[in-house]
């Protein structure tokens, strides 16, 4: 295959062109958020329960239990744990948490331990809670003692730091809270709001796990999708609330996600905001829109409360705190100056409620445009159905497909009309190699995780976004982040346990199209419809030409490239990552697949050989 490369770009590339969708799908909670503790606060649990009690259990022969505490310590958070420490009970005694699926213990970090206590009723007792991150049998690796009286009858915080003696390779470990038992028979403590935090991402309070967010960082991503996708709202009463998701977390209740799990939304609006400032991206924020996802769509004379909370949503971001409660609530968190937004989706996939979609579309914009005329709305239901007033400047297109589809439409932009509309491809996967059953199991061709074939099919298909970057503006895989110990969707971008990431072969197509983008687009011999695609940029301010390569068939493929510049250098590198068509990084083999570069010949005419099932990305200088 010869391609010739054309001097004159034809547009520039937007600088959203590639980002990170997010949403709570076994990856806020447990995963991107650093709160180790899992039900720390017992949230929308039915007090006097079993599963109340998950993430928690008793320690050496006492009771435990989450009641609805007479005196609650707020009214977001009714809950509390009531320990009773029976008769005839000796050495420590208590209850202790086993985190998201284990515990990293790591002796080079300090973790800061909190919770609140008190007893229900006074009492003469004195003593020490002690407060442990142990093995699970009972290797004590950090500990910290907390002198306690039974005069405290009203919520007491408690916050200790503890740092491990040892880094234990098992994350099989408990964070446990214990008295001694023959000295406290009889007695009754209750907790509340318990949390254990490492070390976080750039040191931000209430923030993030170091090691996953480094690796979301390390994609260079331009924007973060939120707060959803179906977490948006599974019901009008449970729907995602950006006021029930900021401030002091004991004021934060917590709501059943879209997951079938509690989010805690201690990953809340403002730390949305603080991760992108600290990961150097805009946000794409979703407001509810009026749908959710049991079918509910509100009739248009319910909509305006719904329309003010998501006028709200804006001005906790970006309002002046001078003139918007919302804007002075921000301020009041320690963020006066407006965050940086210029898109908000209205919904998500709202190609689900077309009908209903034309008032609540009609309805947002409008008010939300009189509100903040400089933002620019982005609908969620398909560009041909139905016709919306005002017509949308932008589209989220998702599509979960096969390894051939994408190959297959990589010229699926190509013949979308330029009249005025931009797109975003805001979720976009190979989901499964079974065209007829995508979302399906694993034994009927779903993916745990991505792999080469399907990897290779997704750069095909984003050499196309890259050569109609004119008109898309912007795209992320999706979903982002999977919890190999507990998840409801596959494949995800990246996996992780409580003490690993696993960057997949897919993470790795996407920073190598994010870090390697160029600012302009050289049109070039147009690919046959196949399986070898290619797209060619050039980044102006070091004068590069950057060729993404795209093989997402069986065979190792011959290529030409033919440069109309002088001065081409006469060594480039390529970046390659290739494998067979099920090679996949797993937590077995983590590493099966990743990005090589090498130094390639190059020059005006230069050849390249495209492995069966590779990526590559070919970088050349001219002078
Ligand atoms: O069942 S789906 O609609 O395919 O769910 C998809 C689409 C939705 O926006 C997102 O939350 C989810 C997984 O990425």
């Amino acid at each position: 295959t010869t391609v010739n490369v054309d001097g004159t770009a034809a547009h520039s590339i937007p600088p959203l062109l590639f980002g990170q969708m997010f949403e709570d799908i076994n990856s806020g909670d447990g995963g991107i958020y650093a709160e180790l503790l899992r039900n720390r606060a017992f949230q929308q649990m039915q007090p006097n329960t079993i599963e109340a009690l998950f993430g928690w259990a008793p320690i050496n022969g006492t009771s435990i239990n989450v009641i609805a505490d007479p005196v609650p310590l707020s009214d977001a958070l009714p809950n509390s744990l009531e320990l009773t420490i029976p008769s005839g009970s000796s050495g420590q005694v208590g209850f202790g948490n086993a985190g998201y699926w284990g515990i990293n213990v790591n002796a080079s970090w300090t973790y800061n331990a909190s919770f609140y206590y008190k007893f229900p009723s006074a009492s003469d007792f004195s003593g020490n809670l002690t407060v442990m991150l142990q093995s699970s049998i009972g290797a004590v690796y950090a500990n910290a003692s907390v002198p306690v009286h039974g005069s405290t009858t009203n919520w007491m915080q408690v916050v200790v730091q503890l740092t491990p003696a040892s880094s234990p390779v098992s994350t099989t470990n408990i964070f446990t809270v214990t008295v001694d038992g023959a000295s406290a028979i009889g007695e009754k403590i209750n907790f509340a709001m318990f949390s254990l935090v490492p070390p976080t991402f750039k040191g931000r309070a209430n923030g993030l796990r170091m090691d996953i967010a480094q690796t979301l960082y390390d994609m260079k991503p331009s924007f973060f999708r939120l707060p959803g996708g179906n977490n948006l709202g599974n019901s009008v009463s449970t729907r995602w609330q950006w006021n029930a998701t900021v401030g002091n977390l004991i004021d934060r209740p917590g709501r059943m996600g879209d997951w079938g799990y509690v989010n805690t939304d201690g990953l809340g609006l403002l730390e949305y905001m603080y991760l992108c400032e600290d990961m150097e991206m805009e946000p794409i924020m979703a407001v509810w829109a009026g749908y959710s996802l049991d079918g509910t769509s509100l009739p248009e004379n319910d909509l305006a409360p719904y329309i003010q909370q998501a006028i709200d949503q804006i001005n906790f971001v970006i309002g002046d705190s001078s003139t918007s409660k919302p804007a002075a609530l921000r301020a009041s968190l320690g963020h006066p100056e407006p965050f940086y937004l210029q898109y908000v989706e209205i919904g998500n996939e709202d190609f689900f409620a077309p009908n209903s979609y034309i008032y609540r579309w009609r309805d947002f914009v409008g008010n939300l445009t009189a509100t903040f005329p400089q933002l620019k709305f982005i609908a969620t239901s398909l560009p041909s159905y139905p016709t919306l007033d005002p017509i949308p400047k932008q589209y989220d297109n998702h599509v979960y497909q096969t390894p051939g589809w994408f190959a297959e439409n990589a010229f699926y932009y190509d013949s979308v009309k330029r009249d005025g509309t931009y797109y975003f491809e805001g979720e976009y996967a190979v989901t499964s190699t079974n065209a007829s059953d995508l979302y399906g199991t694993f034994t009927d061709g779903r993916l745990i995780y991505p792999n080469m074939q399907g990897s290779s099919g997704e750069a095909a298909f984003m050499t196309g976004l890259e050569r109609n970057s004119d008109i898309v503006f912007a795209a992320s895989y999706a979903p982002l982040l999977m919890n190999i110990a507990n998840y409801q969707w596959s494949p995800n971008l990246i996996s992780f346990d409580a003490s690993h990431v696993y960057p997949s072969t897919s993470f790795y197509t996407q920073q190598l199209f994010s870090v390697n983008r160029g600012t302009e687009y050289l049109p070039s011999t147009l690919p046959q419809n196949g399986t070898l695609h290619w797209s060619v940029t050039r980044d102006a301010p070091t004068n590069t030409v950057i060729i993404k390569i795209a093989n997402a068939g069986m065979t190792t493929e011959e290529m030409s490239f033919e440069l109309p510049f002088v001065g081409v250098q006469g060594t480039g590198t390529a970046t390659v990552l290739s494998g067979s068509a099920t090679a996949s990084n797993s937590p077995e083999t983590p590493n099966a697949v990743t990005p090589v570069t090498s130094q390639i010949k190059t020059g005006e005419s230069f050849s390249y050989t495209a492995p069966a099932y590779s990526v590559s990305v070919l970088r050349v200088e001219v002078k």
